[in-house]
This record gives structure tokens, C-alpha cells and sequence, in this order.
């Protein structure tokens, strides 16, 4: 679908015809309007870079500050993912959802407009530029699971289509002003026909967050979503990177490193350092075992969202049991997880770039060679 046919209002309506409260709509800006209030993409207002463009602060004429996301460069796979966005973020609406103000696509320009999110990304906080700082206290940390959890089980169970996003990971969980988690970046997203298990499809997403099944085969279902949720929540107890490589030749991903620790209940040396040994340790261990469960390999024995929400509330006593008492869990089974999770991760791999082929003509993997794996750099 082009950019122009997918951009109607929430319900359908265009923008301007919209009678409801306001904050529940979106427009059109002029490019003279965003340059205006980046003051005209000014390097001194950019808050990032990500694979398809980047992204700058700015402030509007009302003081309202916004995030304006301008695509690299002109091309069929940017609009593409222009138009995806749009449309994607046009249609939900979840507190755990970043927001769309609007878009303009003036020219070759395609600049797509967010609320600003002023404590930018949890990965800034774990990795990157506020990491020193320590904003992220447990309980912080606790919240952010749950509302990114029920923001990816939004889009998965309650979205008309279902959709999946494709590019969960830390860079793309924003937190607004009162730490409230936002899941950004939709230009991945896949909207899923009813009734369809998975989808057969270019494989799009971050090495490290990559679902085997999804990274070998190209089939895109919600589960490859609860794999990278799973990673992300081992990084949000641990305080860990997705893959760290330990020599020029060995990487270690988070659940290789996690799991063993799990099986032997010593979840307080999986606790971030930071945390300096303050977190509620029934929690930690929540979200330890749920991380450990989704990002599994066996796609079938990974939990849905819904229950990945129920579990991190501690909603469910019985749920947790079982998934305490799951076979994963059990001491003698560390080394066929471990040599399954080596033979099937993509992240064995020392060829990391931009796109790559990984099966010919059938797989085509985008990945952030930025961030989150650091041998990339
Ligand atoms: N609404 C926003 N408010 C504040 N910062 C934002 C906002 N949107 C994006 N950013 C910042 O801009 C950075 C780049 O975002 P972008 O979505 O383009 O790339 P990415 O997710 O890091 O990488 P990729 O697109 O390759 O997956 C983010 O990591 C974040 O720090």
C-alpha cells in the first residue's frame, strides 16, 4: 500500500475532518514547518540514527516538542517502510505505543512525526549515553517490562489486524518524561491476515533479538516478537548486552550466559550491578524465568504475550510454578540448550552488516550493525 491510501485518521476519518479530543489526532506538517522546528535539521538537534534514517528533536510553534524521524535517502524500501509506519502507527493506540503527531512527504522528503520521548531509549539508560547516571532503579525496570509487555501483547492479540513488530530490542523502548515505557519503530511491522499462523518473509530485525525460526527461515509469527521480548528482558534484569563477545572469535548471547545461572537459582548474580543489590528478588526471578522461557529456542514452547503479562504481574501462581518447574530449568538439560541455542543463533556469525544474505534470494537480513552487537563496531 502507498504512503497517500493508508493515511486516514484512527477511525478511518481524515485528520481534519476529526471531531474527537485531540490528543487522539494526527495531520500532515509541511517540511517548512519541521525544518522550522528542528531548526532545519540542525546536527545539534539529532537524537539518533537508525537504519533507515534519523531522528531529530524539535519544537513546534505551540512548545510542544515532537521527534521527526527524516528518511535517509529516497528509495522503494524507504517508502516501504514509510508507509508501513504510518500506517501502522495510524491505526493503534495503546499507552505503551509511541504516537504518531503526523508525517509530511513533500519531494523525495518522508519525515515522520513522534511525541518526544525525553528520556529517549532504554538502551541509552542500560548502554549508552544515561547508563552512569542510574536512573533505573528496580522498580523502574519492573514497570518498564510490564508496559512494554502489554503494549507487544496489544499488537498482537488486540490489533485489527493482528501485528508483529519485528524489531523489538531496547533501542526501540522509549520512556517519556515519567519513565512510562513507549514500543517505537514500526517501520518492520508485518500486519498479519486473519487467521494466519505466520508469515513466509524477508527476514528484518537485530542480530541478537532474531528468533532462530525467523532468522534461518524467514517465518515471521508473534513468537519471534516473544524471543526478542525475552532478550530484552534478560538485558532489562541483567543489565547486559544481547551478545558479548568474549575474544575476537567467541560470542556469548544473554541466555547462554543466563540460563546456566537460572538453573542453578542464582539469580542475584544475574542482577545488574548497578542495581547494587536492591531489587525484589521474587521479581528478578520473574523476570529472569520468563525472559529465559521466551527467548528459548523451540518456538512452540514459548509463551504468548498475554501470558508473558500475566506472568511478569505475578498474576498467576500456578503459571510460574510450571514454568519453574519446566524442564529448561532442570540442571541436566544445560548442554543441549546451550548447543542448540549455539548451532541455530544466527549471532555465531562474524559477517555482520548492513544487509546480508543469509540464504539466497529467499533471506534478506537487515541488521543494526550500530548498536546492539559490539563486535560490529
Ligand atoms: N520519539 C522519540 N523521542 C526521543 N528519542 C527518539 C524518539 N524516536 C527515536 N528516538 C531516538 O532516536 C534513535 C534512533 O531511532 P530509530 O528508530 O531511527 O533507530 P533505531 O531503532 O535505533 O535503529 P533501527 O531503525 O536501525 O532499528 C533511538 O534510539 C532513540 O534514541
Amino acid at each position: 500500500m502507498g504512503w497517500a491510501s493508508c493515511c486516514k485518521g484512527v477511525d478511518g476519518v481524515l485528520p481534519g475532518r476529526r471531531k474527537k479530543k485531540k490528543e487522539t489526532t494526527w495531520r500532515i506538517f509541511s517540511l517548512k514547518e519541521l525544518q522550522s522546528a528542528t531548526n532545519n535539521f540542525n546536527y545539534d538537534n539529532k537524537l539518533g540514527e537508525g537504519g533507515f534514517g534519523s531522528v531529530y528533536w524539535g519544537q513546534l510553534w505551540d512548545g510542544s516538542q515532537i521527534a521527526v524521524k527524516r528518511l535517509k535517502s529516497w528509495s522503494n524500501k524507504a517508502e516501504t517502510e514509510f508507509a508501513i509506519e504510518v500506517e501502522v502507527l495510524a491505526t493503534v493506540r495503546h499507552k505503551s505505543l509511541l504516537s504518531l503527531r503526523g508525517y509530511c512527504a513533500e519531494g523525495q522528503e518522508r519525515l515522520i512525526v513522534y511525541d518526544y520521548m525525553p528520556n529517549l531509549s532504554l538502551h541509552s539508560h542500560l548502554h549508552g549515553q544515561h547508563a552512569a547516571e542510574c536512573h533505573l532503579g528496580w522498580e523502574r525496570r519492573m514497570k518498564i517490562a510490564i508496559d512494554s509487555a502489554e503494549g507487544i501483547a496489544y499488537l498482537h492479540h488486540q490489533a485489527t489486524p493482528h501485528i508483529i513488530h519485528r524489531d523489538i530490542k531496547s533501542s526501540n523502548v522509549l520512556l517519556d518524561k515519567n519513565f512510562q515505557a513507549r514500543v517505537a519503530d514500526f517501520g518492520f511491522a508485518k500486519l498479519i491476515p486473519d487467521g494466519a499462523t505466520h508469515v513466509t518473509t524477508k527476514v528484518k530485525g537485530t542480530l541478537g533479538y532474531l528468533a532462530p525460526e525467523y532468522a534461518m527461515l524467514g517465518k515471521a509469527s508473534e513468537s519471534c516478537d516473544v524471543f526478542s521480548f525475552g532478550v530484552l528482558l534478560l538485558e532489562l534484569a541483567s543489565g547486559k548486552r544481547p551478545v558479548e563477545k568474549l575474544n575476537p572469535t567467541t560470542k556469548l548471547t544473554i541466555t547462554e550466559w543466563a540460563l546456566p545461572l537460572a538453573r542453578d537459582k542464582k539469580f542475584k548474580e544475574i542482577a545488574d550491578p548497578k542495581l547494587k543489590d536492591v531489587f525484589v528478588e521474587a521479581e528478578l526471578k520473574r523476570m529472569v524465568l520468563v525472559g529465559l522461557a521466551c527467548s528459548q529456542n523451540k518456538q512452540e514452547q514459548r509463551p504468548i504475550m498475554s501470558e508473558v503479562v500475566e506472568l511478569l504481574k505475578g498474576e498467576s501462581a500456578e503459571k510460574l510454578s510450571n514454568l519453574e518447574n519446566d524442564e529448561m530449568f532442570k540442571p541436566d538439560l544445560t548442554s543441549s540448550f546451550q548447543d542448540s541455542s549455539h548451532s541455530s543463533h544466527p549471532d555465531s556469525s562474524d559477517c555482520i552488516t548492513e544487509e546480508k544474505n543469509s540464504k539466497a534470494d529467499t533471506i534478506d537480513e537487515a541488521v543494526d550493525s550500530s548498536e546492539t552487537v559490539p563486535s560490529a563496531r
